[in-house]
């Protein structure tokens, strides 16, 4: 028998390529599915469920991934661990507090959760690339692209990013916020330190570019997501597959491949 996986937006974009993915993989199970508009229909093999707390007292899954909405996740991860399964994020939309609360609980029942603003491995080597770039070069801004539909802001990407980047390096405006003459909100949102300017249009899907400037200079990282969803399953299943032996929060698909980066652990 595979590790049983629960998925939490089933019939969603990424979410049925998930449910493709773990049904290709010989050690992986679908156990469950969630997705409100599909309850009682058949995903992959699995009885769709209404609810998580539903999902999950119906089977006895090792691992709940989300992929469903920045209202719902919160209590979703929630009522995951306090019914004793580990769990994956892939849904945007949580602050910095509500991660907080998310760690504490999985350590209360000495689960693991893998939270990832991206879980593709191009959008974890721009993250890791800026993360050194930011040791070295103190003057940064992140620029956040994403279709005008994205119901939440910034991005899982540029959230994490830009609270990864503000603890190594915060970012610090030229002049400063309160002495800006116009509309401060041009100069974009302090985010854990990292400053963000969100955009969102037609004809994106995600966008992160963070631009490094020295005098004379400038380095610019950027990565695309392109319409596939594809990109986001094999390193949620990595995840998956490796958070059944965690405890705690870990947060960044980066961290599980490349281990912590020494300028993060001596803030941590
Ligand atoms: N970390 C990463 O790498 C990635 C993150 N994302 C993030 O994942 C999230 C989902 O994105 P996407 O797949 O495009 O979303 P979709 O809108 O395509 O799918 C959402 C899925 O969740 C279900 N859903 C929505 N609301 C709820 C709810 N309240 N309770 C239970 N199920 C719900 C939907 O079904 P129904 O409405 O019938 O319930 C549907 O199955 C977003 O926050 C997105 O930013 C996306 C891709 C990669
Ligand atoms: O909403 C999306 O589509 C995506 N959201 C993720 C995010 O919020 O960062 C990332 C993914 O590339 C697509």
């Amino acid at each position: 028998m595979g590790l049983r996986i629960c998925i939490g937006g089933a019939t969603g974009w990424t979410g049925s390529a998930l449910v493709n993915g773990v049904r290709a993989a010989a050690d992986l199970e679908l156990a469950g599915a969630v997705a409100r508009k599909a309850a009682g229909q058949e995903i992959g093999g699995v009885k769709v469920a209404a609810s998580v707390a539903d999902a999950l007292s119906a089977t006895n899954a090792d691992v709940y991934i989300d992929y469903t909405h920045p209202s719902a996740v919160k209590a979703n991860v929630l009522t995951a661990l306090d019914m004793g399964v580990a769990v994956v994020v892939g849904t945007s939309g949580m602050s910095a507090g509500d991660y907080g609360e998310i760690s504490a609980k999985a350590d209360k029942q000495g689960l693991g959760v893998v939270a990832s603003g991206n879980f593709s491995l191009t959008a974890c080597l721009m993250t890791r690339f800026s993360l050194l770039a930011a040791e070295q070069v103190p003057d940064y801004e992140i620029l956040d692209y994403a279709k005008s539909t994205k119901p939440d802001v910034p991005s899982g990407t540029a959230q994490e990013l830009a609270e990864r980047l503000g603890r190594i390096q915060p970012s610090v405006p030229g002049v400063p916020i309160d002495k800006i003459i116009g509309p401060k909100e041009a100069r974009g949102a302090d985010v854990g330190g990292g400053r963000v300017h969100s955009i969102r249009l037609p004809s994106y899907v995600l966008a992160v570019e963070t631009i490094f400037a020295m005098n004379g200079e400038r380095l610019q990282i950027r990565h695309e997501a392109g319409s596939s969803a594809e990109p986001y399953v094999g390193g949620t299943l990595l995840a998956a597959r490796r958070v059944v032996a965690l405890k705690g929060l870990v947060r960044g698909l980066d961290n599980l491949l490349f281990g912590t980066l020494p300028a993060e652990a001596k803030k941590a």
